[in-house]
């Protein structure tokens, strides 16, 4: 027996971080949007426990599997299709990805949402993500309300017919970021005035201004990602642009895909907006 769930890589352009003693309840608010790459975990009958991975290790998975109780034999596939630890929310994808597949595999009938809590605890407890999980059960351009895990927390979903072009430099180490003082007093306070006004009018032209002025304002812009982000901004068909939370990575919107094909930036990667989400195989 066999089965795959492909989760989407999601990639947060401004945040807030929100404290919760409780890990369930423990997250971000924010907005971000979903990609068509992500990671799809397979799940094959084995006897002895295999862990393949084409990228990273297996700490995600290992803590996917401790949460979940269990103690069976089986083969684990991951296909990680973007950079880890690069602002793309694989950490998440990867927990909710095995979490969804592993359901599935051994008939737990878990709902959805039990699912999603046991990935973003993985999560929250790794300090590799806050927002991620919930934003990856939604679809196209997705805004954080509530904090929390599924089922705890709310988002709203937006379809828009838009290319995303992007390009990493690198990652960055979420964890430092988000369990230092400094940066979760910043991030939250320029991030909760960003979100304010967002949720007054949540399009597409203000995700991208928002997002560009939270990554100026809460410095959190490499001087090789601001250069980029700079020069894409200052193309009339380009929508806009602005940095990956939390990753050396630089992203940019367009109506038109030719307005990427034409640059001549080298290792820039052009992809769609995911109005889909999740998908079960
Ligand atoms: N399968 C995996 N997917 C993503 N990250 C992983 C995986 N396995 C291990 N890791 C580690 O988890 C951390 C995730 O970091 P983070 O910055 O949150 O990544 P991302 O931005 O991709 O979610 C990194 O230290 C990375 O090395
Ligand atoms: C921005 C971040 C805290 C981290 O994102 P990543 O580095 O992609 O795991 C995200 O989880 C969020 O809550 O918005």
């Amino acid at each position: 027996m066999s089965n795959s769930v492909f989760v989407p890589g999601h990639i947060t352009g401004f945040f807030t971080i929100e404290n919760h003693e409780i890990s369930l309840k423990n997250g971000s608010c924010g907005a971000g949007f979903l990609l068509s790459k992500g990671v799809r975990t397979t799940i094959d009958d084995a006897d002895e426990l295999i862990i393949n991975v084409n990228q990273g290790d297996s700490t995600v998975i290992d803590e996917v599997l401790r949460i979940l109780e269990i103690d069976t034999n089986f083969k684990i596939t991951q296909d990680i299709q973007l950079p880890i630890g690069a602002g793309f929310g694989t950490s998440a994808a990867s927990a909710l990805s095995l979490s969804l597949a592993l359901n599935d595999f051994l008939d737990l009938n878990y709902p959805k949402e039990l699912c999603g809590q046991i990935a973003h605890m993985a999560e929250v407890n790794l300090g590799s993500g806050l927002g991620d999980v919930i934003a990856q059960t939604g679809h196209g351009m997705v805004l954080r309300v509530e904090p929390g895990a599924p089922g705890i927390g709310k988002i709203e979903s937006f379809e828009h017919d838009v290319y995303v072009a992007w390009k990493s430099f690198g990652g960055i180490d979420t964890s430092s970021i988000i369990r230092d003082p400094h940066h979760r007093e910043v991030i939250s306070d320029v991030g909760l005035k960003y979100l304010e006004f967002f949720e007054e009018k949540s399009s597409l032209r203000n995700f991208l201004d928002f997002s560009y002025k939270f990554s100026t304002e809460t410095n959190l812009m490499s001087g090789e990602v601001k250069s980029l982000v700079d020069y894409l901004n200052s193309r009339d068909d380009i929508l806009g642009s602005s940095m990956a939370m939390l990753g050396n990575t630089v992203f940019a919107f367009a109506y038109d895909k030719s307005a990427f094909e034409t640059l001549d930036i080298e290792g820039l990667h052009v992809d769609k907006l995911n109005n889909v989400g999740i998908v079960h195989d």
